[in-house]
Protein backbone atom coordinates (compact mmCIF):
# COMPACT_ATOMS: atom_id res chain seq x y z
CA UNK A 1 0.00 0.00 0.00
CA UNK A 2 1.42 3.11 -0.92
CA UNK A 3 0.98 6.82 1.26
CA UNK A 4 -0.27 9.48 0.09
CA UNK A 5 0.93 12.98 0.89
CA UNK A 6 -1.83 14.87 -0.16
CA UNK A 7 -4.08 17.39 1.49
CA UNK A 8 -7.46 16.16 2.76
CA UNK A 9 -10.12 17.75 1.33
CA UNK A 10 -11.71 20.07 3.74
CA UNK A 11 -14.44 22.58 3.01
CA UNK A 12 -12.41 25.96 4.22
CA UNK A 13 -9.39 25.17 2.03
CA UNK A 14 -6.76 23.22 2.94
CA UNK A 15 -4.19 25.70 2.94
CA UNK A 16 -5.88 27.69 6.43
CA UNK A 17 -5.86 24.46 8.22
CA UNK A 18 -2.54 23.61 7.60
CA UNK A 19 -1.21 27.09 8.84
CA UNK A 20 -3.18 26.60 12.00
CA UNK A 21 -1.62 22.98 12.25
CA UNK A 22 1.87 24.08 11.78
CA UNK A 23 1.12 27.02 14.56
CA UNK A 24 -0.08 24.67 16.91
CA UNK A 25 2.70 22.58 16.40
CA UNK A 26 4.74 25.76 17.14
CA UNK A 27 3.14 26.35 20.12
CA UNK A 28 3.18 22.61 21.62
CA UNK A 29 6.88 22.54 20.75
CA UNK A 30 7.09 26.25 22.40
CA UNK A 31 5.30 24.57 25.55
CA UNK A 32 7.19 21.47 25.61
CA UNK A 33 10.82 23.30 25.54
CA UNK A 34 9.07 25.24 28.76
CA UNK A 35 8.33 22.57 30.11
CA UNK A 36 11.72 20.86 29.96
CA UNK A 37 13.16 24.32 30.88
CA UNK A 38 10.90 24.41 34.22
CA UNK A 39 11.58 20.71 35.09
CA UNK A 40 15.47 21.49 34.85
CA UNK A 41 14.56 24.57 37.20
CA UNK A 42 12.92 22.85 39.33
CA UNK A 43 15.36 20.30 39.33
CA UNK A 44 17.60 22.94 40.14
CA UNK A 45 15.67 24.22 42.73
CA UNK A 46 15.58 20.94 44.54
CA UNK A 47 19.43 20.36 44.66
CA UNK A 48 19.66 23.81 46.10
CA UNK A 49 17.12 23.46 49.05
CA UNK A 50 19.01 19.95 49.60
CA UNK A 51 22.41 22.59 49.76
CA UNK A 52 20.45 24.87 51.99
CA UNK A 53 19.16 21.84 54.04
CA UNK A 54 21.81 20.93 54.85
CA UNK A 55 23.42 24.24 55.51
CA UNK A 56 20.60 24.88 57.94
CA UNK A 57 21.53 21.50 59.71
CA UNK A 58 25.37 22.39 60.06
CA UNK A 59 24.85 25.80 61.06
CA UNK A 60 22.15 24.45 63.79
CA UNK A 61 24.74 21.94 64.69
CA UNK A 62 27.50 24.88 65.02
CA UNK A 63 25.21 27.02 66.90
CA UNK A 64 23.91 24.25 69.19
CA UNK A 65 27.96 23.38 69.87
CA UNK A 66 28.61 26.82 70.36
CA UNK A 67 26.24 27.40 73.12
CA UNK A 68 27.65 24.78 74.89
CA UNK A 69 31.13 25.60 75.11
CA UNK A 70 31.56 27.31 78.17
CA UNK A 71 30.00 30.78 78.76
CA UNK A 72 31.60 33.55 80.35
CA UNK A 73 30.34 36.75 81.47
CA UNK A 74 31.27 40.41 79.74
CA UNK A 75 29.63 43.75 79.64
CA UNK A 76 28.51 45.75 76.56
CA UNK A 77 31.19 48.71 76.45
CA UNK A 78 29.66 49.93 73.25
CA UNK A 79 27.13 49.04 69.93
CA UNK A 80 28.83 50.20 66.87
CA UNK A 81 27.64 49.59 63.24
CA UNK A 82 30.13 46.48 63.07
CA UNK A 83 28.91 44.75 66.12
CA UNK A 84 29.10 45.39 70.00
CA UNK A 85 32.49 45.95 72.19
CA UNK A 86 32.49 43.66 75.00
CA UNK A 87 34.76 43.16 78.01
CA UNK A 88 35.13 39.48 79.35
CA UNK A 89 34.88 39.61 83.25
CA UNK A 90 37.73 38.03 84.79
CA UNK A 91 40.46 38.79 82.72
CA UNK A 92 39.34 42.53 81.01
CA UNK A 93 39.89 40.80 77.76
CA UNK A 94 38.21 43.49 75.17
CA UNK A 95 36.50 42.11 71.10
CA UNK A 96 34.62 43.37 68.84
CA UNK A 97 32.16 40.78 67.89
CA UNK A 98 29.18 40.53 65.43
CA UNK A 99 25.93 40.06 66.47
CA UNK A 100 22.55 39.35 65.10
CA UNK A 101 19.96 42.29 64.10
CA UNK A 102 17.66 40.96 66.73
CA UNK A 103 20.32 41.34 69.68
CA UNK A 104 21.51 44.44 68.76
CA UNK A 105 18.15 46.29 69.03
CA UNK A 106 17.95 44.46 72.78
CA UNK A 107 21.65 45.50 73.38
CA UNK A 108 22.83 49.01 74.83
CA UNK A 109 25.98 49.71 76.78
CA UNK A 110 26.23 48.42 80.19
CA UNK A 111 23.96 44.91 79.77
CA UNK A 112 25.96 41.97 80.83
CA UNK A 113 26.09 39.07 78.45
CA UNK A 114 26.83 35.68 78.20
CA UNK A 115 29.79 34.90 75.61
CA UNK A 116 31.29 31.97 74.21
CA UNK A 117 35.05 30.77 73.54
CA UNK A 118 35.26 32.66 70.69
CA UNK A 119 33.84 35.71 72.15
CA UNK A 120 30.33 35.53 70.49
CA UNK A 121 27.59 36.96 72.24
CA UNK A 122 25.35 33.99 73.20
CA UNK A 123 22.75 36.00 74.85
CA UNK A 124 21.67 39.03 77.11
CA UNK A 125 21.43 38.66 80.67
CA UNK A 126 18.46 39.03 82.85
CA UNK A 127 18.45 40.58 86.04
CA UNK A 128 17.79 37.18 87.52
CA UNK A 129 19.92 34.82 86.04
CA UNK A 130 22.91 37.63 86.65
CA UNK A 131 22.09 37.45 90.13
CA UNK A 132 22.71 33.55 90.09
CA UNK A 133 25.27 33.69 87.77
CA UNK A 134 27.02 36.11 90.60
CA UNK A 135 26.36 33.94 93.76
CA UNK A 136 27.02 30.71 92.24
CA UNK A 137 30.09 29.22 90.26
CA UNK A 138 29.67 25.90 88.55
CA UNK A 139 32.87 24.02 87.53
CA UNK A 140 31.66 20.62 86.09
CA UNK A 141 35.71 18.88 86.44
CA UNK A 142 37.55 21.08 89.11
CA UNK A 143 41.13 19.78 88.85
CA UNK A 144 42.42 20.52 91.82
CA UNK A 145 44.25 16.99 93.06
CA UNK A 146 44.76 15.65 96.81
CA UNK A 147 48.66 15.93 95.91
CA UNK A 148 48.78 19.39 95.34
CA UNK A 149 47.67 20.00 98.62
CA UNK A 150 50.02 19.97 101.82
CA UNK A 151 50.03 20.31 105.77
CA UNK A 152 46.68 19.34 106.30
CA UNK A 153 46.66 15.32 106.32
CA UNK A 154 44.35 14.69 109.00
CA UNK A 155 41.53 16.95 107.69
CA UNK A 156 42.09 16.00 104.22
CA UNK A 157 41.52 11.92 105.44
CA UNK A 158 38.24 13.25 107.59
CA UNK A 159 36.85 15.08 104.59
CA UNK A 160 37.75 11.96 102.44
CA UNK A 161 35.90 10.00 104.76
CA UNK A 162 33.15 12.17 105.21
CA UNK A 163 32.09 13.41 101.88
CA UNK A 164 34.03 10.76 99.55
CA UNK A 165 32.78 7.68 100.38
CA UNK A 166 28.76 8.24 100.78
CA UNK A 167 30.09 9.91 96.90
CA UNK A 168 31.23 6.31 95.84
CA UNK A 169 29.67 3.93 97.50
CA UNK A 170 26.33 5.03 98.43
CA UNK A 171 25.43 1.61 98.56
CA UNK A 172 27.13 1.09 101.72
CA UNK A 173 25.25 3.49 103.70
CA UNK A 174 21.85 1.95 102.72
CA UNK A 175 22.98 -1.90 102.91
CA UNK A 176 23.98 -0.75 106.82
CA UNK A 177 20.83 1.20 106.99
CA UNK A 178 22.15 4.44 108.08
CA UNK A 179 21.64 7.99 106.11
CA UNK A 180 24.96 9.23 104.56
CA UNK A 181 26.34 12.01 106.26
CA UNK A 182 25.60 15.34 104.33
CA UNK A 183 28.24 17.51 104.99
CA UNK A 184 31.22 19.12 107.06
CA UNK A 185 32.16 22.82 108.04
CA UNK A 186 35.87 23.62 107.14
CA UNK A 187 36.73 26.75 109.62
CA UNK A 188 40.00 28.18 109.97
CA UNK A 189 42.43 31.20 108.52
CA UNK A 190 41.75 32.54 105.26
CA UNK A 191 44.20 31.11 102.63
CA UNK A 192 44.48 27.48 104.18
CA UNK A 193 43.33 25.15 101.36
CA UNK A 194 39.21 24.81 102.19
CA UNK A 195 38.42 25.61 98.95
CA UNK A 196 40.86 23.47 97.67
CA UNK A 197 40.00 20.77 99.84
CA UNK A 198 36.22 20.94 98.42
CA UNK A 199 37.70 21.15 94.69
CA UNK A 200 39.42 18.09 95.34
CA UNK A 201 36.75 16.02 96.83
CA UNK A 202 34.65 17.15 93.69
CA UNK A 203 37.30 16.08 91.35
CA UNK A 204 38.75 12.57 92.87
CA UNK A 205 34.48 11.90 92.69
CA UNK A 206 33.64 12.82 89.62
CA UNK A 207 31.71 14.87 91.10
CA UNK A 208 30.45 18.72 89.85
CA UNK A 209 31.97 21.16 91.84
CA UNK A 210 29.40 24.09 92.82
CA UNK A 211 30.54 26.99 94.97
CA UNK A 212 28.04 29.35 96.31
CA UNK A 213 29.60 32.55 97.40
CA UNK A 214 28.09 33.63 100.91
CA UNK A 215 29.00 37.76 101.32
CA UNK A 216 27.74 37.62 97.69
CA UNK A 217 24.28 36.83 98.60
CA UNK A 218 23.44 38.60 100.67
CA UNK A 219 25.18 41.60 100.58
CA UNK A 220 24.67 41.90 96.85
CA UNK A 221 21.42 40.71 96.07
CA UNK A 222 19.36 42.14 98.47
CA UNK A 223 15.55 40.63 98.81
CA UNK A 224 17.16 37.64 96.41
CA UNK A 225 19.11 36.15 98.92
CA UNK A 226 16.72 33.41 100.16
CA UNK A 227 15.35 32.29 96.22
CA UNK A 228 19.19 32.18 95.71
CA UNK A 229 19.76 29.73 98.04
CA UNK A 230 16.24 27.60 96.31
CA UNK A 231 18.00 28.32 93.33
CA UNK A 232 21.31 27.15 93.95
CA UNK A 233 20.21 23.90 95.77
CA UNK A 234 18.02 23.05 92.27
CA UNK A 235 21.15 23.46 90.53
CA UNK A 236 22.88 21.21 92.68
CA UNK A 237 20.09 18.45 92.45
CA UNK A 238 20.04 19.11 88.98
CA UNK A 239 24.16 18.65 88.76
CA UNK A 240 24.23 15.32 90.91
CA UNK A 241 26.65 14.02 91.64
CA UNK A 242 27.68 17.32 93.30
CA UNK A 243 29.60 18.80 96.20
CA UNK A 244 28.34 22.22 96.82
CA UNK A 245 30.69 24.61 99.05
CA UNK A 246 29.39 27.25 100.74
CA UNK A 247 32.22 29.70 101.05
CA UNK A 248 32.51 32.23 103.82
CA UNK A 249 28.87 30.76 105.55
CA UNK A 250 29.22 33.48 108.40
CA UNK A 251 27.98 36.39 105.81
CA UNK A 252 24.35 33.92 106.43
CA UNK A 253 24.68 32.43 109.14
CA UNK A 254 26.10 34.78 111.27
CA UNK A 255 24.65 34.67 115.22
CA UNK A 256 21.78 37.03 115.27
CA UNK A 257 21.97 40.32 116.41
CA UNK A 258 19.85 42.19 118.29
CA UNK A 259 19.48 45.57 115.35
CA UNK A 260 16.32 45.18 113.57
CA UNK A 261 17.45 46.55 110.30
CA UNK A 262 16.04 45.49 107.21
CA UNK A 263 19.32 44.06 106.25
CA UNK A 264 19.25 41.57 109.31
CA UNK A 265 16.16 40.48 108.37
CA UNK A 266 16.82 39.66 104.78
CA UNK A 267 20.23 37.67 106.41
CA UNK A 268 17.65 35.80 108.64
CA UNK A 269 15.86 34.80 105.71
CA UNK A 270 18.22 33.54 103.87
CA UNK A 271 19.33 31.95 106.54
CA UNK A 272 16.04 30.45 107.14
CA UNK A 273 16.24 28.58 103.73
CA UNK A 274 19.54 27.52 103.83
CA UNK A 275 18.62 25.95 106.93
CA UNK A 276 15.66 24.30 105.78
CA UNK A 277 17.16 22.84 102.15
CA UNK A 278 20.24 21.64 104.71
CA UNK A 279 16.94 19.67 106.33
CA UNK A 280 15.28 18.64 103.15
CA UNK A 281 18.16 15.84 103.13
CA UNK A 282 15.56 13.22 101.53
CA UNK A 283 15.44 14.59 98.47
CA UNK A 284 18.67 16.14 98.08
CA UNK A 285 19.95 13.05 95.93
CA UNK A 286 23.80 13.28 95.69
CA UNK A 287 24.99 16.41 96.91
CA UNK A 288 27.49 16.92 99.68
CA UNK A 289 28.01 20.09 101.19
CA UNK A 290 31.24 21.65 102.30
CA UNK A 291 30.92 24.93 103.89
CA UNK A 292 33.93 27.00 104.85
CA UNK A 293 34.36 30.10 107.40
CA UNK A 294 36.97 32.28 108.35
CA UNK A 295 34.78 33.29 111.28
CA UNK A 296 33.70 30.44 113.77
CA UNK A 297 33.07 32.66 116.44
CA UNK A 298 30.31 34.16 114.85
CA UNK A 299 28.23 31.46 113.57
CA UNK A 300 24.75 30.90 114.88
CA UNK A 301 24.43 27.74 117.28
CA UNK A 302 21.07 26.68 114.61
CA UNK A 303 24.00 26.05 111.86
CA UNK A 304 25.69 24.20 114.20
CA UNK A 305 22.79 21.89 115.21
CA UNK A 306 23.65 18.36 115.27
CA UNK A 307 22.50 16.90 112.00
CA UNK A 308 23.19 20.01 109.41
CA UNK A 309 26.88 18.66 109.83
CA UNK A 310 28.31 16.12 110.18
CA UNK A 311 31.79 17.11 111.38
CA UNK A 312 33.42 20.89 112.31
CA UNK A 313 36.72 20.19 110.79
CA UNK A 314 39.57 23.12 111.57
CA UNK A 315 41.91 23.79 108.92
CA UNK A 316 44.91 25.75 110.49
CA UNK A 317 47.76 27.42 109.10
CA UNK A 318 50.60 24.98 108.35
CA UNK A 319 53.69 23.93 110.86
CA UNK A 320 56.82 23.63 109.78
CA UNK A 321 56.99 20.31 108.00
CA UNK A 322 53.52 21.46 106.44
CA UNK A 323 54.86 24.55 104.94
CA UNK A 324 58.21 22.57 103.31
CA UNK A 325 55.79 20.44 101.98
CA UNK A 326 53.76 23.67 100.60
CA UNK A 327 56.86 25.29 99.72
CA UNK A 328 57.93 21.81 97.64
CA UNK A 329 54.01 21.73 96.03
CA UNK A 330 54.61 25.23 94.64
CA UNK A 331 58.16 25.08 93.72
CA UNK A 332 57.60 22.09 91.72
CA UNK A 333 57.13 23.41 88.11
CA UNK A 334 59.60 26.11 88.62
CA UNK A 335 62.93 25.93 87.30
CA UNK A 336 64.66 26.05 90.81
CA UNK A 337 68.58 25.81 91.90
CA UNK A 338 69.72 24.55 95.31
CA UNK A 339 66.57 25.37 97.51
CA UNK A 340 66.63 24.70 101.42
CA UNK A 341 63.32 23.69 102.10
CA UNK A 342 63.93 23.11 105.58
CA UNK A 343 65.02 27.11 105.71
CA UNK A 344 62.76 28.23 103.66
CA UNK A 345 59.81 26.87 105.97
CA UNK A 346 61.33 28.13 109.31
CA UNK A 347 61.82 31.53 107.29
CA UNK A 348 58.02 31.67 106.30
CA UNK A 349 56.84 31.51 110.41
CA UNK A 350 53.05 31.55 110.36
CA UNK A 351 52.67 32.01 106.55
CA UNK A 352 49.32 30.30 104.90
CA UNK A 353 48.99 28.13 102.00
CA UNK A 354 48.34 31.24 99.64
CA UNK A 355 51.26 33.08 101.15
CA UNK A 356 53.71 30.29 100.60
CA UNK A 357 51.89 30.37 97.13
CA UNK A 358 52.91 34.03 96.78
CA UNK A 359 56.08 33.51 98.18
CA UNK A 360 56.95 31.55 94.81
CA UNK A 361 55.17 33.14 92.59
CA UNK A 362 57.28 36.43 93.83
CA UNK A 363 60.41 34.64 93.82
CA UNK A 364 59.99 33.83 90.25
CA UNK A 365 59.28 37.44 90.13
CA UNK A 366 62.62 38.42 91.41
CA UNK A 367 64.85 36.23 88.84
CA UNK A 368 62.84 37.73 85.79
CA UNK A 369 63.86 41.14 87.04
CA UNK A 370 67.00 40.05 86.78
CA UNK A 371 67.19 38.17 83.40
CA UNK A 372 67.59 35.08 84.83
CA UNK A 373 65.56 31.80 84.29
CA UNK A 374 66.93 29.97 87.74
CA UNK A 375 65.02 30.78 90.69
CA UNK A 376 67.69 31.04 93.64
CA UNK A 377 67.27 30.74 97.42
CA UNK A 378 68.25 34.25 97.63
CA UNK A 379 64.55 34.94 95.40
CA UNK A 380 63.03 33.10 97.75
CA UNK A 381 64.17 35.19 100.71
CA UNK A 382 63.67 38.65 98.91
CA UNK A 383 60.03 37.24 97.75
CA UNK A 384 59.34 36.38 101.71
CA UNK A 385 60.65 39.39 103.34
CA UNK A 386 59.02 41.94 100.27
CA UNK A 387 55.29 40.07 101.37
CA UNK A 388 55.99 39.85 104.55
CA UNK A 389 56.27 43.83 104.83
CA UNK A 390 53.42 43.99 102.40
CA UNK A 391 51.55 42.26 104.56
CA UNK A 392 51.94 44.17 107.86
CA UNK A 393 51.38 47.25 106.29
CA UNK A 394 48.01 46.14 105.09
CA UNK A 395 47.08 43.89 108.49
CA UNK A 396 47.71 47.64 109.78
CA UNK A 397 45.27 49.23 107.85
CA UNK A 398 42.82 46.50 108.02
CA UNK A 399 43.47 46.97 112.21
CA UNK A 400 42.45 50.18 111.65
CA UNK A 401 38.95 49.10 110.57
CA UNK A 402 39.22 46.13 113.05
CA UNK A 403 38.42 43.59 110.20
CA UNK A 404 39.83 40.36 111.39
CA UNK A 405 39.39 38.23 108.55
CA UNK A 406 42.07 39.99 106.28
CA UNK A 407 43.91 38.18 103.68
CA UNK A 408 47.01 37.17 105.72
CA UNK A 409 48.43 37.58 109.26
CA UNK A 410 51.30 36.12 108.59
CA UNK A 411 54.31 38.25 110.40
N1 LIG B 1 47.39 23.54 102.18
C1 LIG B 1 47.74 24.08 101.00
N2 LIG B 1 48.57 23.41 100.16
C2 LIG B 1 48.93 23.95 98.99
N3 LIG B 1 48.53 25.15 98.55
C3 LIG B 1 47.70 25.85 99.34
C4 LIG B 1 47.27 25.35 100.60
N4 LIG B 1 46.44 26.26 101.16
C5 LIG B 1 46.37 27.28 100.31
N5 LIG B 1 47.10 27.05 99.21
C6 LIG B 1 47.26 27.96 98.05
O1 LIG B 1 46.48 29.11 98.31
C7 LIG B 1 45.43 29.28 97.37
C8 LIG B 1 44.16 29.67 98.09
O2 LIG B 1 43.73 28.58 98.90
P1 LIG B 1 42.21 28.31 99.22
O3 LIG B 1 41.37 29.16 98.33
O4 LIG B 1 41.95 26.85 99.19
O5 LIG B 1 42.13 28.84 100.67
P2 LIG B 1 40.85 29.01 101.60
O6 LIG B 1 41.20 28.38 102.88
O7 LIG B 1 39.64 28.52 100.91
O8 LIG B 1 40.83 30.57 101.75
P3 LIG B 1 39.61 31.57 102.07
O9 LIG B 1 39.14 31.23 103.44
O10 LIG B 1 40.26 32.90 101.98
O11 LIG B 1 38.58 31.33 101.00
C9 LIG B 1 45.32 27.93 96.67
O12 LIG B 1 44.93 28.09 95.32
C10 LIG B 1 46.70 27.35 96.79
O13 LIG B 1 47.51 27.76 95.72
Amino acid sequence: MTETTEEPNLPNGGTADAEQMEELQEEVELLREQNQEMEEKLLDANAEKNRVEQKLDRVTRENEKLKQNPLFIATVEEVTDDGVIVRQHGNNQEALTEITEELREDLEAGDRVTINNQLAVVDKIDAETDARAQAMHVDASPDVTYDEIGGIENQMQEVRETIEMPLEDPEQFNAVGIDPPSGVLLHGPPGTGKTMLAKAVANQTDATFIKMAGSELVHKFIGEGAKLVRDIFEVAREEEPAVLFIDEIDAIAAERTDSKTSGDAEVQRTMMQLLSEMDGFDDRGDVRIIAATNRFDMLDDAILRPGRFDRLIEVPKPDVSGRENIFQIHAAGMNTEDLDYNELAAMAESASGADIEAICTEAGMFAIRDSRTTVTMQDFKDAHAKIRDANAEEGAEQNNVDDISRPSAFA
